[in-house]
This record gives C-alpha cells, sequence and structure tokens, in this order.
C-alpha cells in the first residue's frame, strides 16, 4: 500500500507551497563576476566581500578546535590528497575544482581527478578534459592538469585479460585435456559476468586504481596534491568494501591459475599448445595491488583526506551524517563537511528567500546537534548568482571556500 501523509502535513505542505514565491530581484546574493579575461582584481575584490559575507554567517570556532584552514592543507610539499564526496549534485565538483585551482595558485604542481562515471570537470572547468589522460588546465600559475577516466575503457581491459584467463577457449582447452573441473571453478567466480554488469563502485574502484597506475610513473612524480571528485555517496560506500571483495576474488583466480598451470604444462609440452594466461595473470596480479593501494591510500591519515559536501537540507546532511559513520567505519579519515549553496546574508530578504533561509537554517542546526557532523570543521560556502564554470570563476569560489 502507498503511503500518504496526514492530513496534518499534507495541510502544512499546502501552506508552504502558497508561500514560495519567486525570487524577489531585490534580494541581495553574492555576485560571481562576469567573465573578463585579464580582469582578475575585480574578482579579488569580489571575493573579499562575498568572503567577509559568508563568514558572517559561519557558527563561532570551537574552543580548542584544530586549525584547518587552508595553509593546513597547503603546507609541505609531501604528496597529499583529498577526496570529495557526497550527495549528486551538492556541487562537489565544484568544490573539488576550485580546491584544484587554490592548490596550483599556491605553488603546488597538482592533479584533478574525475571518478565520477557521469563526468562533470570538463563543463566546471569550461575545457575538454575527457579522453582518459592527463590534460593541462589553462589559466592557473603552476601546472594544473585534469584527468577524467573512462571508466568503460578502464574496465574492458580487464574483462579482455578476464575473458583470456577464464573464458571458453581456456575452459575448451581444459575440458578437452580432462581438467573441466577446474575451469568450472574459474568460471564460478564470475568476475566476467562482475565486469559485465559491474556494481556500483566497480567503475570507481577500477578508476582509482587506474589513477593509481598513473602516479607510479616517474613523469607524474611532480604532482604534490591529488584531488579526486568522487560519484556520489552509493558508490563510495559500495567502493571501501570492493578492495576486500576484488582482493579475495582475484586471489583466488591467481591461486587456481598456478594450479592449472603446473597441472597442464607436462601436456603443453607434448602437444606444444601454449595457453596464453600469463599476461593475463599479471594483469589481475597488478590489479589486486593497486586495489590493496587504494585500500591503504583511503586509510592513510598522514596523506588524504576524505571531505564531505553538502548543502543545507535535511535530506542532504541526513545522508552526509550517515556518509561520515560509514567512512568512520572504514577507518577513512575524515575533518572537514563543506555546506555549499548557503544564502549570503541580507537585510532585505524577499518572502521566498525569508522561508528558504529558516529553512537553511534549521538545517545548519541540525549539523550542529548531529552527533556524526558536529565535531566536523564546518566550511560554509554561499550560493553565487550564476554557474561556477572556467577558471577565473573556480578561482572565485576557491577563495571564498578554502581560506
Ligand atoms: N555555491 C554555488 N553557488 C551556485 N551554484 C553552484 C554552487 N555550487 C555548485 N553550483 C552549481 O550547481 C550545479 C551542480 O554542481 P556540481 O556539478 O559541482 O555538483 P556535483 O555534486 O559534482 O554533481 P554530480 O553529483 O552530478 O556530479 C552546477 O551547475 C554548479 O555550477
Amino acid at each position: 500500500m502507498l503511503a500518504t501523509a496526514s492530513p496534518h502535513l499534507q495541510a502544512a505542505a499546502a501552506r508552504r507551497l502558497s508561500l514560495a514565491v519567486p525570487v524577489n530581484q531585490g534580494c541581495s546574493s553574492v555576485r560571481l563576476p562576469r567573465r573578463r579575461p585579464g580582469r582578475y582584481a575585480s574578482v579579488r575584490a569580489a571575493s573579499a566581500s562575498a568572503s567577509a559575507s559568508a563568514s558572517a554567517a559561519a557558527p563561532p570556532a570551537k574552543e580548542g578546535a584544530e586549525d584547518l584552514g587552508f595553509q593546513e592543507m597547503s603546507s609541505g610539499t609531501r604528496r597529499r590528497y583529498y577526496m570529495l564526496g557526497g550527495k549528486g549534485g551538492v556541487g562537489k565538483t565544484s568544490c573539488a575544482a576550485s580546491l584544484a585551482v587554490r592548490f596550483a595558485n599556491n605553488g603546488h604542481p597538482t592533479l584533478v581527478v574525475s571518478t565520477d562515471p557521469a563526468h562533470s570537470l570538463s563543463d566546471s572547468f569550461a575545457q575538454d578534459l575527457s579522453g582518459g589522460t592527463l590534460v593541462q588546465v589553462d589559466g592557473p600559475d603552476s601546472p594544473l592538469f585534469a584527468l577524467e577516466i573512462n571508466p568503460e575503457k578502464a574496465r574492458e581491459e580487464f574483462r579482455t585479460a578476464n575473458q583470456k584467463n577464464g573464458g571458453t577457449g581456456v575452459k575448451d582447452f581444459m575440458d578437452s585435456m580432462g581438467l573441466g573441473v577446474l575451469a568450472e571453478q574459474l568460471g564460478e567466480l564470475k568476475l566476467g559476468e562482475l565486469l559485465d554488469t559491474p556494481p556500483p563502485g566497480l567503475d570507481e574502484a577500477i578508476a582509482i586504481s587506474k589513477v593509481m597506475q598513473f602516479l607510479e610513473a616517474q613523469e607524474y612524480s611532480m604532482f604534490s596534491r591529488i584531488v579526486f571528485d568522487t560519484a556520489p555517496t552509493g558508490h563510495t560506500l559500495r567502493l571501501l568494501s570492493l578492495p576486500d571483495f576484488l582482493d579475495a576474488s582475484i586471489g583466488k583466480i591467481l591461486k587456481l591459475r598456478s594450479q592449472i598451470a603446473s597441472a597442464t604444462s607436462a601436456i603443453k609440452s607434448v602437444f606444444g599448445q601454449e595457453v596464453q594466461q600469463q599476461d593475463a595473470a599479471n594483469k589481475l596480479e597488478q590489479l589486486r595491488e593497486r586495489m590493496l593501494k587504494v585500500r591503504e591510500l583511503f586509510r592513510d591519515t598522514e596523506s588524504t583526506e576524505f571531505i564531505i559536501v553538502t548543502i543545507p537540507t535535511v535530506m542532504a546532511i541526513s545522508e552526509s551524517s550517515r556518509l561520515h559513520s560509514s567512512l568512520q567505519k572504514e577507518s577513512v579519515p575524515v575533518r572537514r563537511l563543506i555546506v555549499n549553496q548557503v544564502l549570503p546574508p541580507s537585510t532585505s530578504d524577499c518572502k521566498f528567500c525569508a522561508i528558504k533561509r529558516k529553512d537553511q537554517t534549521r538545517a545548519l542546526d541540525m549539523i550542529r546537534s548531529d552527533p556524526e557532523l558536529m565535531d566536523l570543521n564546518i566550511i560554509q560556502a554561499p550560493l553565487v548568482d550564476m554557474e561556477i564554470r572556467g577558471v577565473p570563476a573556480l578561482k572565485f569560489l576557491g577563495d571564498i571556500v578554502w581560506k
């Protein structure tokens, strides 16, 4: 049976809808400077005033709270990873891209990576960054590169490896050698199926392991800050448990593979047949090793931090609370919570903004009393009056958010 709202709730909703009026043009807002190449001075001035108004609404700093300003994020040249995640559409990409620009403008060669299968880094930087390779972003003072991992392509690599390892060719061959039982065991691992219809989180796991592959190369050792724009919450949670799952599956495959190899080696030498499994096994072994590195990376308090991005609505905050609880269970370090799209202070709210503000105030109070979120360092980011696209706009946002 469908759940129906109580008459009391329905009446309240109707009352609120009747109050929902369009935004009055006279309302104050944080105005994003219109894009004028070379006019960074005006961007700076606007940034300073926005910054002042945003901080006016910020909750007072807790006594004895750690200083978690941008200085702390930026100090030192040892490589650090920042992973930004949260509910869909709250502004993860905008915050991740603005942080990357801020790092690059503060002397850090930076890499920003999207592991969200629905990429929006290209849209955010207003530059084509697709293609699965590192692309330099034009504008910042130090090198800033972006990488949008193509999950389909990355998965295809592993699927090919798996087919070679456990596909029908090998099964037929082993059947003919009387080793069908082992072949069936390989089939039971269902890695092929896993790669054909991947569970949410797998693409992201493969994407992150792909980044680790890039970072192993000497030519990419220059990056001192790596910012991940991750997929929405559900994917992130499943991603956290995937390395263990894949480690176990791949471990089994590799063990069976070595059993098969020793059982068939005598026969192979008689018939001169070669099963091309080594390459596949190497790929799986590499994937397994990288997964383990990904798992370590997520939990390394020295080099990694997961930053939750949310907006001041009950739904988003409830989801952030659950996300933080899960991240804690998995020992993933979290210290900051960004509350994005907060209405800037105003003395002349229209009816719509006044209602919205009340809602937001209630949601912000909810954060302060939520046991999961109350101890995090809360950073408020104001709602600006237009879409944040391109490096100047991201610099503007970054200067307000990352102080
Ligand atoms: N503080 C802000 N003020 C105004 N607009 C914003 C702000 N933050 C984000 N936006 C806008 O909200 C939209 C969604 O932002 P963004 O793509 O960063 O979210 P996301 O969480 O990465 O989304 P997805 O989950 O779909 O990847 C964009 O149009 C962006 O310009």
